[in-house]
């Protein structure tokens, strides 16, 4: 069933376990997502990018919330990383139930006005809003500690940061980033830094940059044809670990990603007389479907629908 993004947060975070959004770009994706869902009796997010908006048009929004109002599990549709105010109000008018507005590379000042103005837009219509504060970007090994330490969210700020702007759910920056490559060797979660907020921040915490990229699925890639360089992901036990001190969503998508790749070259890799798509897709989507069941054992949303 559709349901807003606080729905299943907040009883998440109140529960200590943490819900998978990943993100979809397609049919089949979104069809392995909400089948790992069902079968794992998992409350899940479909998460859309303005990237994901773009590529897939109403074809891509309809089709995910029309499934999602059929689905047997809380399933809440959410706009990734919305830059504008105007691109969060394209979301609602898709029927979205949940909306990011990501101002966290703005000043302090214009994050909270602009977050403000989407909390306002959103709650008049009862869906509810994810914010972030603290640079999440990858942050380069040359840059100094302290610099470095001025892009993670600031405890004091966040607790100021949720109080003006009335945001539900608060996307940290404490070490993680997008992508492959989240750093050398065991890549950093400031756990520490992350205490400190869920102490001053009662609301669901929220993780972006959370895709392991298990070696196993990398090797995968390789063997498939695949380019990938030294890739790194968060360490499973950094996970739950940050789901124990407050994170309760977290953002999947580049293990999906490298699944659903990693399969369409390896079957047509190993069938090149094959051109049915449905031939080398489908073994994809199962791959994806397998990946995001995998995560949500992890993030211990089994069994809470
Ligand atoms: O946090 C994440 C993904 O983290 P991951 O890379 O560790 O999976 N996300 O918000 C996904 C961002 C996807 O944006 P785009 O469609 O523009 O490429
Ligand atoms: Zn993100």
């Amino acid at each position: 069933m559709l349901v807003t993004g606080l729905e299943i947060l907040k009883k998440a975070r109140a529960e200590g376990y943490g819900v998978g959004a990943f993100n979809t770009n397609n049919m089949e994706f979104t069809q392995a997502i909400l089948e790992a869902a069902e079968e794992m009796k998992s409350p899940v997010i479909l998460a859309l990018s303005e990237g994901a908006m773009k590529y897939g048009g109403r074809a891509l929004t309809r089709m995910v919330v029309a499934l999602a109002q059929e689905a047997r599990v809380p399933v809440a549709v959410h706009l990734d990383h919305g830059s504008s105010y105007e691109s969060v109000l394209k979301a609602l008018r898709e029927g979205f139930t949940s909306v990011m507005i990501d101002k966290s590379h703005e000043d302090f000042e214009t994050n909270v006005r602009e977050t403000k103005r989407v909390v306002e837009a959103a709650h008049a219509v009862g869906v509810t809003v994810e914010a972030e504060l603290g640079r999440l970007a990858g942050i380069e090994e040359h840059v100094a500690v302290d610099e470095k330490d001025a892009l993670l969210t600031n405890p004091e700020e966040a607790r100021i940061f949720m109080e003006r702007t009335g945001a539900d759910y608060l996307a940290v920056a404490i070490g993680t980033s997008h992508g492959a490559y989240k750093g050398k060797g065991r890549p950093f979660i400031d756990h520490p830094r992350l205490e400190r907020i869920a102490a001053l921040v009662p609301a669901p915490l929220v993780l972006h940059g959370a895709s392991a990229v298990p070696q196993a699925l990398v090797e995968r890639f390789r063997a498939a044809g695949g380019e990938i360089g030294e890739a790194s992901g968060i360490h499973p036990e950094d996970i739950k670990k940050a789901i124990a001190l407050g994170i309760a969503k977290i953002n999947t998508d580049t293990d999906l990603r490298l699944a659903f790749t990693a399969l369409v070259r390896e079957t047509l890799g190993k069938n090149p007389k094959e051109f049915d798509p449905r031939k080398y897709l489908g073994p994809a989507r199962e791959a994806v479907k397998e990946v995001v069941k995998s995560r949500m054992e992890l993030f211990g949303s089994v069994g809470k629908a």
